[in-house]
């Protein structure tokens, strides 16, 4: 459930019925998503996936990162657009799901551009020296301030960024947050406005995407 589809759910099907289609295999993935996991609402969904899909297509982007993977939704969506020689590495450190996403990249056409990663995204950031071309962030809330900071050397002029749920339910426009989520999230948004190295604006898509290209 999103901030958007809570406020309105009538309009939230609306705008599910008049998107194009959702592949077989993300039906099956999203479908066993809410059977296996405890959590299924953790999944981007069916309009955010478009959303992932257009933009790497249009980008074509040949070097691609994903902080939290969970069953690897996002991961298929941005894999449909990657360049021919391109590949997206995925982060998570939820050992017990591996098995789901495993399953589902390993039976997808993007088999052997996809590297499925059990390692802590802060780590990762830290010891890479790899450049992305469009990168999301969709894991641990109270670390997206730091994320922008660790990500934003592992960018070039051109690369995208999306961070989501920067709405946060809506908690973003406390004025005190007691919640250290609440407080890294407003934290990234004001960095992101501020950064003069990036153009941005957050689309209100389900819990909010925070969209910044690096100039
Ligand atoms: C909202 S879910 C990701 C949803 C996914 N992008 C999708 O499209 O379905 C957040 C994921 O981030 C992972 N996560 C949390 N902290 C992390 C960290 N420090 N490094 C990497 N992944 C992390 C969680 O295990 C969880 O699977």
């Amino acid at each position: 459930m999103s901030f958007f589809e809570e406020k309105n759910p009538e309009m939230d099907r609306y705008l599910e019925a008049h998107a194009s289609t959702e592949s077989e295999i993300l039906k099956k993935l999203r479908r066993e998503t809410y059977q296996k996991t405890t959590q299924p609402h953790m999944i981007s969904g069916y309009q955010q996936g478009r959303l992932l899909t257009i933009i790497s297509q249009m980008m074509q982007p040949k070097n691609v990162l994903e902080i939290g993977t969970f069953t690897g939704y996002a991961t298929l969506c941005l894999a449909a657009g990657l360049a021919k020689d391109g590949k997206i590495t995925t982060l998570d450190v939820n050992e017990d799901l591996a098995y789901l996403p495993k399953k589902y990249f390993e039976s997808s056409e993007y088999a052997g551009q996809i590297d499925f990663k059990l390692q802590d995204a802060k780590e990762f950031l830290k010891e890479t020296d790899e450049v992305f071309d469009l990168i999301f962030v969709d894991a641990d809330k109270e670390n997206y301030a730091d994320y922008f900071r660790l990500i934003k050397p592992r960018t070039q002029s051109g690369s995208v960024i999306l961070f989501d749920n920067v709405l946060w339910y809506g908690k973003v426009l406390e004025e005190n947050p007691r919640l250290k989520s609440t407080q890294s999230i407003q934290e990234l948004n004001d960095l992101a406005a501020k950064d003069e190295d990036f153009e941005n604006l957050i689309l209100p898509l389900r819990d909010g995407v925070n969209f910044l290209r690096r100039k």
